[in-house]
């Protein structure tokens, strides 16, 4: 199981991730309390080993500006956050990551996208993401893409992400919020995350649904 911890914003806190086992440290350069500067992005990602991939979190941006903060930041995936059309996901000359907030009656549209992840997030909170919101992960049995494909995210936790994975059974797990305390990355959340994340074995996860 692949983890992504999102909101980065010092290199203390993607230390503690990529020593717990990080696979994934999300950069958010949309409106959040989480925004980071394209400056302090870089700084933390050349400090990180190559094995570990940054990813860019937008939000309905212009393409000149993803293209100009990847350059900048050394970024290995974007990931759209927002309203981007099909067209948009596939022209980047990045990795891509496509984010839906989970609405039943909308989900047949994720096929239309042509991405490297499909990042299935919580539709519930007042903002575009890092809402720290659950949904029912039951309804996923109907997603019309692969699980290989499939970002799990939304209101994750130590404590209830070995659950998650159990029914969804995705690929990976992204989180932000389950793993602050007071607003900031806990490094005893992150590790507490990546390990239960980690544990469930394949044959645990639900496998009723689509592998294709
Ligand atoms: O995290 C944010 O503040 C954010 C703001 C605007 C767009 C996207 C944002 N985060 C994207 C993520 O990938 C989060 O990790 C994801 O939404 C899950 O967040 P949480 O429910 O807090 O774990």
């Amino acid at each position: 199981m692949k983890v992504k911890i999102c909101g980065i914003k010092t290199v203390a806190a993607a230390h503690s991730a990529v020593q717990a086992g990080a696979d994934f440290i999300g950069f958010v350069f949309a409106p959040s309390k989480r925004r980071i500067t394209p400056e302090d992005a870089a700084l933390i990602a050349h400090s990180l080993p190559s094995q570990v991939k940054t990813v860019g979190v937008f939000v309905n941006e212009s393409t000149e500006n993803i293209l100009q903060i990847a350059s900048q930041v050394g970024l290995d995936y974007i990931q759209l956050h927002g309203d981007e059309p099909e067209q948009k996901a596939a022209e980047l000359p990045y990795k891509v990551i496509k984010a839906f907030p989970f609405k039943e009656e909308e989900i047949n549209r994720i096929t239309g996208y042509s991405c490297d992840y499909y990042l299935i997030d919580s539709p519930k909170g007042n903002n575009r993401g890092g809402n720290g919101t659950t949904f029912n992960w039951a309804l996923t049995e109907k997603l019309p893409v692969s699980r290989k494909k499939t970002i799990l995210a939304g209101g994750l936790t130590p404590e209830n992400i070995q659950q998650a994975i159990k029914m969804v059974n995705p690929a990976a797990v992204d989180v932000s919020s389950g793993v602050e305390t007071n607003g900031e990355k806990d490094p005893t959340k992150i590790r507490k995350f990546i390990k239960n994340a980690k544990q469930i074995r394949k044959d645990e996860a639900n496998d009723h649904i689509y592998h294709a």
